[in-house]
């Protein structure tokens, strides 16, 4: 997360004047600056104007970002101190002759591979963004251009009758049809479609009509997964004997381990170009969380002839690591029509006719941040706006609600732990969590999750056998994994809970039907995490969700925040804020730079 979080805002020492100046401005961080004058001395570069441009698309990745649009650099300047019409800007024409005559850069596509930059149609990459990138457009316009598998369409026509009647949704039978047909399909929607829907049973229609196949389930993150695979069974179990028996059991395992991650980095896998994966079908869920190399390295892992079922959601917050490949994916793929495409589902399915989070969801969605406000504000029972002052941080009275909240979950989660009741302690740990923008300072996670933790000790009492009070470990601690970890299967982003195990203790983690037991000593890093960002949330639903809202002025604010936090809640979302913050995280969508959408 400190790639969003807060920037090395240090100077960088013996810059050059124009790197210096830009620095000082606060447009490049200290980091940046030092990537570009490494990069220049390993080949002589001393053109300033070039090194800025590399400095600004080591901040372009920082900042999300897959390269830089050299005319969009100004935007950098947006959050700085100094406007960015005050800047001494190189003069475009000379800044991009400068470019791309830099022994530093590779021009064009067919420019030479072993320069650390690349400079294509006005976008500068460091090359292993362009490679990737690269990696992403090729994969994904090969398995579009796929002929259509071969099957018996009657049989098919059969199966689509079985499982997905036209009457339930057309474009969910669009979807497997889709699936069925072609190498690669986006299948996108919002909250309550029927994504998860779709994709059991569009396995079935596939194991039926090109079975039996070998199908893997991943997602981004364990949570994700463990969510997964706990819905598809539901719908499977559904199913009549004939398809349940062809399904079989599907188990969801996350992206690193399907692609077998190798420890010590976070792109090494054993899966790859040279080693595919052995599976027919590959379903990611919650695809808008992958990144750029990710996903490449996915596409990388891939049989040619296997199908990809891509499913997510593009407008929640993309990755935490470069690229917004879901949404670049849904931009430049054709509507499916036959074989693979984007399918988008339209239709919610989800019987909650009262419930005010979809209509909120969707007036965050469309930007209109009057009707968000309206409905927060209507006095909804499922939606609750703690409206404070812009600059005004909550007090007693405004707190009250989640405090009450938050103390009544951690009862429930301390009383559960202590009884060593993992399935209760997991449903507590999900029916209430508070989500913030920030790691740091008064709306970061370290305040909000050090005051939940003082809330649920006073609601949950002191032990009664008076624990070793500077233990670390104790009953209903509720932890997150912050590394991956092999030895235990678990990984960055995990969440549990610390319960009572006969006269010691074992933190459960996962599914609460079938949780995880790991010795608290075999843990890899966690965390307390009574509170955590959105990014986080991301990809778990709770049935509760407080969302504290930065100060209007917060570069983290954006549509996506707002809309990914306030569809993790099942049954009611608190939002604290200012009306301020709410509508400029509305009308503040995110942009993140690719090449993707654009021919090449
Ligand atoms: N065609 C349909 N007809 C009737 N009900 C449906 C249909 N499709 C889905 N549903 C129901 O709608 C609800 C939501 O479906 P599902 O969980 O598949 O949506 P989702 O898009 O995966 O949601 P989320 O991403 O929020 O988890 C479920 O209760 C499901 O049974």
């Amino acid at each position: 997360m400190t790639l969003l979080d807060d920037g090395d805002a240090r100077l960088a020492v013996h810059a050059p004047p124009l790197l210096a100046r830009f620095n000082t401005a606060g447009v490049v961080a200290a980091a940046d600056v030092q990537v570009a004058r490494r990069l220049g001395s390993l080949v002589g570069e001393r053109d300033e104007s070039v090194l800025l441009a590399v400095a600004l698309a080591t901040r372009a990745v920082r900042s999300g970002s897959v390269c830089l649009h050299l005319e969009d650099a100004a935007s950098f300047a947006a959050d700085a101190e100094t406007p960015p019409g005050e800047l001494p800007w190189p003069e475009p024409a000379a800044w991009e002759a400068a470019i791309g005559a830099s022994p530093l850069v590779a021009v064009g596509v067919e420019g030479p591979a072993d320069r650390p930059v690349r400079w294509v149609g006005g976008r500068l990459y460091l090359d292993r963004y362009w490679r990737d990138e690269m990696v992403v457009r090729r994969q994904a316009d090969a398995r579009l251009a796929a002929p259509p598998a071969a099957v018996d369409d009657a049989r098919l026509a059969a199966a689509l009758d079985r499982l997905l009647p036209d009457a339930g949704d057309a474009l969910q039978r669009q979807a497997a049809a889709a699936a069925v047909a072609g190498r690669l399909t986006v299948l996108t929607g919002g909250p309550g479609t029927g994504k998860t829907t779709t994709v059991a049973r569009l396995i079935a229609v596939l194991q039926d009509v090109a079975g039996p196949l070998r199908i893997a389930l991943a997602a981004p993150t364990g949570k994700a997964a463990a969510r997964l695979q706990e819905a598809v069974h539901e719908v499977v179990d559904e199913l009549g004997d004939e398809d349940r028996e062809r399904v079989g059991t599907l188990s969801a395992s996350t992206l690193h381990r399907l692609l077998g991650w190798l420890p010590g980095s976070s792109t090494r896998f054993r899966h790859g170009p040279g080693r595919h994966l052995p599976h027919d079908v590959v379903v990611v869920d919650e695809t808008s969380m992958v990144s750029l190399p990710l996903m490449a390295r996915l596409l990388e892992a891939l049989r040619p002839d296997a199908r990809l079922v891509l499913v997510g959601d593009p407008d929640q917050l993309a990755s935490v690591e470069a690229g917004a490949v879901l949404g670049d994916l849904v931009a430049r793929t054709p509507e499916a029509s036959g074989a693979g495409g984007v399918v988008r589902l339209l239709t919610v399915h989800r019987q909650e006719e009262d419930s005010a989070i979809l209509p909120l969801a969707a007036a965050i969605r469309a930007g209109d941040a009057e009707e968000t406000l309206r409905l927060l504000r209507a006095g909804h029972p499922s939606v609750e706006l703690v409206e404070l002052a812009e600059d005004h941080l909550p007090g007693d009275a405004e707190l009250a609600s989640l405090r009450a909240d938050a103390a009544a979950a951690g009862r429930a989660l301390v009383h559960a732990a202590r009884e060593g009741d993992a399935t209760g302690a997991l449903r507590a740990l999900g029916s209430h969590r508070v989500l913030v923008a920030h790691r740091r300072g008064p709306a970061g996670v370290a305040h909000w999750s050090a005051l939940v933790e003082q809330w649920v000790a006073e609601a949950a009492g002191p032990h009664p056998d008076a624990l070793d009070p500077r233990s670390p470990w104790y009953p209903g601690r509720p932890v997150l994994v912050t590394a991956n970890d092999r030895e235990t299967g678990l990984y960055n982003g995990d969440t549990g809970v610390v319960v009572a195990d006969g006269e010691g203790l074992v933190a459960v983690l996962g599914d609460p039907g079938a949780p995880l037991r790991v010795r608290t000593h075999r843990l890899p890093a966690v965390e307390t995490v009574h509170a955590m960002t959105v990014h986080r949330g991301q990809g778990s639903q709770f049935a509760r969700v407080s969302l504290v809202l930065p100060p209007a002025a917060s570069p983290l604010l954006t549509r996506e925040l707002l809309y990914t936090a306030v569809t993790r809640a099942r049954e009611h979302v608190r939002v604290l804020g200012s009306a301020a913050a709410v509508r400029r995280a509305v009308q503040t969508p995110v942009r993140r730079a690719s090449g993707l959408r654009t021919p090449l």
